[in-house]
């Protein structure tokens, strides 16, 4: 759904963006994550077709999107700073979505009145931080994009709120393959709901991976053998860490579930236990070499 192809974009003194190519597939959750200043905003402004990129090629539904009016009446970009035009309410606002949105949905409008309790004839810029966002993302569901950009989407929404737009984004992706790219800083706040993550550090993407695929590949053990950790042990193993508590070996190793735990049986341990990973941990041990960049996203 979104092509991005060798794109670069330069401010007066900054590269922002060097060299970026990712392919996001219609129906998926993007979690485009990297530490302050890492590009993240400036890429998805150019996926947006907000800012024009120096050099490269960004398509969306298959079209270029800089100045694509037909496309970007399918395309939501919700900014970390909201902008509402002055003194209007969300009614007012929602008017303005009906014109620009033509796949605007107004029965879905008034249904997700249920959703967030806020008054659709209060002025926006009387509303607190969150309950704009509430606002924000009132009117991008009601306009159902195919693809909605979110930039630090959750900040400002209290834990119940957050829940309930993850369920949301959820379902739009589950019902009509909606495509969803959000930006954060946080490794752990979007775990749940990406199936991708890219991991953009000074402006290029230095970790990009299917999430699926990285759970599947990795595992935490813990083993214990009557007389000490035999000595070829470990030898079979690809052990990306290792630490001894006692006499209990935890491992983190990398390799198809089945193979490693028909390995381990064979040394007859008398404890042997295969452990959840987080997506944080997985990271972490993972781009042990890059880890300085991880460690700022996983705070
Ligand atoms: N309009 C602009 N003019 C000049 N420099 C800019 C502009 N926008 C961004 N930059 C610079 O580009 C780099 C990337 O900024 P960007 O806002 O894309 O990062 P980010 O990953 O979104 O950061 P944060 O997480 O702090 O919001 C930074 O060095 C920033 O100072």
């Amino acid at each position: 759904m979104i092509d991005v192809r060798h794109v670069r974009k330069e401010f007066a003194d900054v590269e922002a963006v060097k060299d970026v190519s990712l392919h996001i597939q219609r129906g998926s959750i993007y979690g485009l994550l990297g530490s302050n200043g890492a590009g993240k905003t400036t890429l998805l402004k150019m996926m947006a077709g907000i800012y024009k990129q120096d050099s490269g090629e960004i398509f969306v539904g298959g079209e270029p999107i800089f100045e694509n009016t037909t496309m970007k009446q399918k395309l939501i970009f919700l900014p970390d700073a909201l902008y509402f035009f002055p003194q209007t309410t969300i009614w007012q606002m929602a008017q303005f979505y009906k014109d620009v949105y033509p796949s605007w949905n107004e029965e879905r409008f008034w249904r997700l009145q249920d959703v967030f309790p806020i008054d659709v004839h209060k002025k926006i810029h009387r509303m607190s931080k969150g309950m704009q966002r509430q606002a924000a993302f009132w009117l991008a569901f009601s306009a159902m994009p195919e693809v909605l950009i979110l930039d630090e989407p959750l900040d400002g929404l209290d834990a119940v709120m957050r829940q309930k737009v993850k369920n949301l984004l959820v379902q739009d992706v589950a019902e009509r393959n909606m495509t969803v790219v959000i930006s954060s800083h946080n490794l752990r706040e979007v775990e749940d709901l990406c199936d991708h993550i890219g991991i953009l550090h000074k402006g290029e993407i230095i970790v990009e991976k299917e999430l699926d695929d990285l759970k599947a590949d990795v595992h935490k053990i813990q083993v214990a053998f009557r007389g000490g950790v035999p000595t070829a042990f470990l030898t079979g193993l690809h052990v990306v860490y290792q630490e001894q508590r006692g006499s209990v070996l935890l491992c983190i190793v990398r390799g198809q579930k089945e193979r490693v735990e028909s390995y381990i049986h064979q040394f007859e341990p008398v404890i042997f236990d295969v452990l959840p990973l987080t997506l944080e941990e997985i990271f972490v041990y993972e781009m042990g070499g890059i880890g300085y960049a991880i460690e700022n996203i996983v705070v």
